[in-house]
């Protein structure tokens, strides 16, 4: 760190790149000094856009900088625990897109390279660091929806068939399962503070890429849940929390929708409907965190586990649907 500003390097130049790179350069203590793509040219056109002082050819060359103290990660997902690692061994911070990577044993690799190093990591899943996932928090501590019935979630885009797209190639970490299940299956493990007890999964599979997921899971205790993902709906990006006393109903949960502040719902047994409104910036918030020095534990343990309940979907995928447990990695 160069005083109190860190200082970025981007590996990556796709579409949510640009994104990030404009939530970097505008969050306080933060500079973006270089980014990297495969190719020399397009890191030095990008850079000259976005006002990135280094256009480097190479990700490795990217982690030799010494202008660099923290990385942000923006390639296919099967590309993630890679760099990631190679980031923290060269003693940069990381900032990783989601999916963290693609299994559990990838991401329990990217966590143990960044404790040797010393480094903080956080996957890059915006909604987490809302203002409102704030008070999602502070209604489940309180059990303000009573005790937990049923939680179900969906997220969907419609975009079947783009071949170039690294989300249809499986070599890539393709498929709406990690792509989406990051999100829903994420969302039921915020809901409940834990994993399922079990799993069973179906997915629509087309050249061996998800498609479609949809899956039940039961958390004992009477608790269960629902997904439901898919690239060949139009936009969804819903939950429910469903309790004995009031339902909380979001959405626009991953990203609030562009036109209005992110609100959600709260319906009780009476029959009486709240809703509530929220300002506030999630990535900002988020690059807040990673570059602070106040414990990321919560978000760590969060990646870890979403990524267990999604190589337990796929579990039970490849068994034609059949219960799977969900191990605990540690
Ligand atoms: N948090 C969020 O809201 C969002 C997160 N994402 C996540 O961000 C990540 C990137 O997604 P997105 O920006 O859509 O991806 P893109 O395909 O647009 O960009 C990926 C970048 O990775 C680099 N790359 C390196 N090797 C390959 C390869 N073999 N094929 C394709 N690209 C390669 C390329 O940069 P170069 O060639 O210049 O090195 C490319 O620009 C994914 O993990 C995705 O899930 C995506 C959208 C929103
Ligand atoms: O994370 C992301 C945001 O949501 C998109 C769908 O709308 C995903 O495909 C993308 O990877």
């Amino acid at each position: 760190m160069s005083g109190s500003i860190t200082r970025f390097g981007v590996i990556g130049t796709g579409r949510i790149t640009r994104r990030l790179v404009a939530d970097l350069q505008s969050t306080e203590g933060v500079e973006v000094t270089a980014i990297a793509s495969r190719s020399g040219e397009r890191a030095r056109w990008y850079g000259d856009q976005y006002g990135i002082g280094a256009g480097v050819e190479g990700y490795a060359g990217l982690l030799k900088r010494d202008d660099v103290d923290a990385v942000y990660i923006s390639l296919p997902p099967s590309m993630h625990a890679e760099w990631a690692i190679a980031a923290a061994q060269a003693g940069k911070h990381v900032l990783c897109e989601k999916p963290l990577t693609v299994s559990v044993a990838e991401t329990i690799a990217v966590d143990d390279a960044c404790r040797d190093a010393g480094v903080r990591w956080l996957d890059a899943t915006g909604w987490l660091h809302h203002d409102r996932t704030d008070a999602f928090v502070g209604w489940l501590d309180d059990q303000r929806f009573g005790k937990l019935g049923h939680i179900s979630a969906s997220v969907s885009f419609f975009q079947p068939f783009q071949s170039d797209d690294h989300r249809l190639d499986a070599t890539l970490g393709g498929g709406c399962i990690l792509d989406l299940g990051w999100y829903a299956g994420g969302l039921v493990r915020f809901a409940t503070g834990k994993l399922p007890l079990w799993v069973s999964a179906d997915a629509v599979m087309i050249d061996g890429v998800s498609q479609r997921l949809t899956a039940i899971m039961g958390f004992g205790d009477d608790v269960t849940a629902t997904l439901s993902c898919g690239y060949d709906t139009a936009t969804r990006k819903w939950f429910e929390i469903a309790g004995s006393e009031s339902s909380l109903i979001c959405d626009d949960f991953t990203r609030p929708w562009p036109d209005r502040p992110a609100r959600c719902w709260i319906h009780d047994a009476a029959g009486t409907v709240q809703s509530e409104t929220f300002e506030g910036h999630q990535e900002r918030n988020m690059i807040t965190k990673l570059v602070g020095d106040k414990s990321l534990a919560r978000y760590q343990r969060q990646a870890i586990d979403t990524q267990t309940i999604l190589d337990s979907l796929q579990q039970s995928i490849d068994a034609g649907g059949a219960k799977v447990s969900t191990p605990r990695p540690f």
